[in-house]
């Protein structure tokens, strides 16, 4: 299976590097600043689970030709139209398209780009980023892959894909309910990456306020009523994991999304935050603990684009 994966950041650069270390066949369609990168240095990663340098193959969008059985899309959600441009010409009758970024705003423009039929739902869990030298830097041992049929249940190329990511060295599960997995990871980063970037705080330090865990529990049932009304309240197992993560005061886990505003950058917060707080609007619910969060981005981004 010919595989190309658009980014190389801290999530494609790191499935992808662990999928070509299996020996798989993956290309990396990356801008030309991330290219000459790869050229020099090969792609690094730095992973409790294995530390790894090692040369890649990678295109840009100018040279890229031919079609591709499989294209995992790594990008943040603010690069998604420049994305989906810049695979477009790799996307053929029988190509698979995999997205593995955060929320769910993101599968009206893949499907309106390439057609539902051709779009899978994805989603992962790793706490990555890339560090000051292009390198993949991993925090801890928690790196999977879920991917599947939107409509449920499995396909011959969920198997293919399946069969494929199972020889690499991350955590991949192939599920028939995959639109249930993506509201439970949608509900749980919700609710960390609004509070932790509210409170510019890790989990522990929230934990360790008056009001903190109460907001957190707070945030967390606004969200799994968000996900109720659209048909998938979070099951018994997943409320507990997730109530627990975001909880525990002896956590020192972040979202990405405090990851990127701490750094100064773009951060998601319309397409995780936003489009939550404007599905609880549609179902008439209030979510007012959101609201705050959105418009707390939402001032961050204003002041940081003036
Ligand atoms: N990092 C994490 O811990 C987690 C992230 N996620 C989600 O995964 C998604 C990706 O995040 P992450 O990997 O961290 O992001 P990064 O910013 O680390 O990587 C994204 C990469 O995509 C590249 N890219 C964007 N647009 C294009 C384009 N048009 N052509 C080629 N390359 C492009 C960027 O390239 P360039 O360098 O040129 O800008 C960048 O290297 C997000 O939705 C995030 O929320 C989910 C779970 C955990
Ligand atoms: C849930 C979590 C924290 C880890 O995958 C995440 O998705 C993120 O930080 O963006």
């Amino acid at each position: 299976m010919r595989i190309l994966i658009l980014g190389a950041g801290g999530t494609g650069g790191y499935f992808g590097g662990r999928l070509a270390q299996a020996g798989e066949d993956v290309t990396f369609l990356v801008r030309p600043k991330r290219a000459a990168k790869l050229a020099e240095t090969g792609l690094v990663i730095k992973s409790p689970t294995g530390d790894a340098a090692f040369p890649v193959k990678t295109v840009t969008a100018e040279s890229l030709s031919g079609h591709w059985d499989l294209i995992v899309l790594s990008c943040k959600a603010y690069d998604l139209a420049e994305s989906i441009a810049a695979v477009a010409p790799a996307v053929g009758p029988d190509t698979t398209v995999l997205p593995i970024l955060n929320g769910l705003a993101h599968y009206g423009p893949l499907d309106a780009a390439f057609g539902r039929d051709k779009v899978l739902g994805g989603l992962c869990h790793i706490f990555s980023t890339l560090g000051p030298d292009g390198e993949v830097v991993v925090m801890n041992t928690i790196n999977r892959v879920t991917f599947g049929e939107r409509d449920g249940g499995t396909s011959p190329r969920s198997e293919t894909i399946a069969a494929s990511f199972a020889k690499a060295a991350f955590t991949s599960v192939h599920s028939p309910e995959l639109m249930q997995e993506a509201w439970e990871k949608y509900t749980l980063l919700a609710t960390l990456a609004g509070m932790t970037c509210l409170m510019r705080a890790d989990v522990g330090a929230i934990m360790a306020t008056s009001e903190g865990e109460a907001i957190t529990r707070e945030v967390f049932e606004e969200c799994a009523a968000i996900a109720a009304a659209a048909g998938h309240a979070p099951r018994q197992a997943a409320r507990d994991l997730a109530l627990g993560f975001v909880t525990d005061p002896a956590s020192r886990q972040t979202a990405s999304m405090l990851r990127d505003l701490e750094a100064g950058g773009r951060t998601e917060g319309e397409h995780i935050i936003g489009d939550m707080v404007d599905r609880a609007r549609a179902s008439g619910l209030a979510a007012p603990t959101l609201r705050l969060a959105r418009c707390h981005l939402q001032a961050y981004e204003a002041r940081r684009s003036r």
